[in-house]
């Protein structure tokens, strides 16, 4: 269940796709399991027993009931491969609707503000209208399915009323195959209807199918990728990075947007800049070192290794433009960094990032929304970076952590800086001179 809710961009989705995945599917399986697997077996055996039993009286009546089989299974083989496919996609229209409708409504008060409702609205229609499309074709072929089905159920029982009604009468245009009595003529009547029973009652779980396979497929696919994230994560060590070199590293984003090939070399322990004008791209060659930006070509290199970048968050204490912050105090947003931190480290990281006053003023216990209404930018983009330091691990890959700051509080947080880049690899993207002044190495962007 961890391994499938949300990772943010590494599995390349939006979250309300991952939570989707996490609660939906895993519902999803349920009629699956629970409906549809047992009316299979029972579907599966039962018109052989019914044949069977027929067989009895008139073995020429299960003869024909068995005939009906085999062009029904083919005309069900040819809708259940068609099925697979449009429930595949309706599937994924039904994922794409429900990250983008989280999304949105994550987004509601930045919309509201921009006037974009009409924009959003339309996105919003556009994917429902989507999903109601493929519902439609999922539907159309599940009527297609269980016409065929009643078309050779009613036929099964119309070709064994006729058989016995003239093999009695001695009407039969062949010569009868066997002496039926009215008895064994009306037994294998009533049953003929049984013959069938089963897979009526497993085309009505069709639709419970179609959406537990697809449910199956996407649940499986998130825990391969969650299990590679995880062999990845544990394939190095986490105590140490003496070095880290990007080679030839390209980034692609979606609409075509390229920069790169870039290739660095950062050598631990230290504080690194990495500079360059506006959209040079520094916050992508970060993003991009923690597989939060699509790397289409390079190679990074941790310790002589090749690794991707998926592996590298496990050993790196990130501190973007802005800051994730989560509902809750202060404390427990500085302490999102994993390591156990006691009320004195964090006393001396508040007041050396120059997060004193703020406590001072509002309390420890001072509460954060998801937004950090009520925080300066300035507040909020130290509270990432303390939470960073905090996590204790030995690389940090900081987005501009001076930016918002008056000249007092930056040389607090450069100060900061040097003291951690002292055991730790500290690669800083920046602008401000001063941090790139005390820099042991730095790397300009073209
Ligand atoms: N998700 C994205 N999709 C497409 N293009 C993107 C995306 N993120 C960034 N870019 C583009 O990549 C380029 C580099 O952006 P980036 O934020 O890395 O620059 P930067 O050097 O950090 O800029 P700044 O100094 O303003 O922070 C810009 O042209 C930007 O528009």
């Amino acid at each position: 269940m961890t391994a499938l809710l949300p990772s943010g961009q590494m599995r390349g989705r939006l979250i309300g796709e991952d939570l989707r995945v996490a609660i939906d599917d895993v519902e999803a399986h349920e009629g699956l399991i629970a409906r549809f697997q047992p009316l299979r077996h029972a579907a599966m055996l039962s018109p052989f027993v019914i044949a069977m039993a027929v067989a009895l009286a008139s073995w020429f009546s299960a003869l024909i009931l068995l005939a009906t089989l085999i062009p029904f299974g083919a005309g069900m083989a040819l809708a259940g491969l068609a099925g697979k496919a449009e429930a595949d996609r309706q599937f994924l229209a039904l994922s794409r609707l429900s990250g983008l409708f989280v999304d949105r409504v994550a987004a509601l008060p930045a919309i509201l503000a921009f006037g974009a409702e009409d924009r959003v609205t339309r996105q919003i229609g556009g994917a429902a209208r989507e999903v109601a499309g493929r519902t439609m074709q999922v539907l159309r072929i599940a009527f297609v399915s269980s016409a065929m089905l009643e078309f050779f159920a009613a036929l099964s029982v119309a070709l064994v009323a006729v058989y016995c009604g003239f093999s009695l009468l001695g009407l039969l245009p062949f010569p009868a195959p066997e002496d039926l009595s009215l008895g064994e003529a009306f037994f294998a009547l009533a049953l003929a209807p049984e013959f069938y029973l089963g897979m009526r009652r497993l085309a009505a779980a069709y639709h419970d199918k179609q959406q537990g396979q697809a449910a199956e497929r996407s649940v499986a696919n998130a825990l391969d990728q969650a299990r590679l994230l995880a062999v990845q994560a544990r394939a190095v060590p986490r105590n140490r990075v003496c070095q880290l070199r990007a080679e030839g590293l390209t980034i692609r984003y979606a609409d075509d947007n390229c920069i790169g090939p870039v290739s660095a070399c950062w050598q631990g322990p230290g504080l690194h800049v990495v500079t360059g004008p506006t959209g040079a791209g520094k916050s992508s060659l970060l993003h991009a070192l923690i597989a939060l930006a699509p790397v289409s070509a390079g190679r990074i290199i941790l310790d002589d290794t090749p690794v991707a970048a998926s592996a590298l968050p496990a050993l790196t204490g990130w501190a973007g433009q802005r800051p994730l912050l989560l509902p809750g105090t202060l404390a427990d947003n500085l302490r999102l960094g994993g390591k156990d931190l006691g009320p004195q480290e964090l006393a001396r990281l508040t007041d050396a990032s120059g997060l004193t006053a703020l406590i001072a003023a509002r309390g420890e216990d001072l509460t954060i929304d998801p937004r950090g209404s009520g925080l300066s930018g300035g507040e909020r983009r130290r509270i990432g970076l303390v939470r960073a330091i905090a996590s204790g691990r030995p690389l940090l890959l900081l987005d501009e952590p001076t930016a918002d700051l008056d000249p007092e509080t930056t040389a607090k947080v450069i100060a900061l800086l040097q003291d951690t880049a002292r055991t730790r690899l500290v690669i800083a993207a920046t602008h401000d001179p001063a941090l790139i002044a005390c820099a042991k190495s730095r790397m300009v962007m073209p």
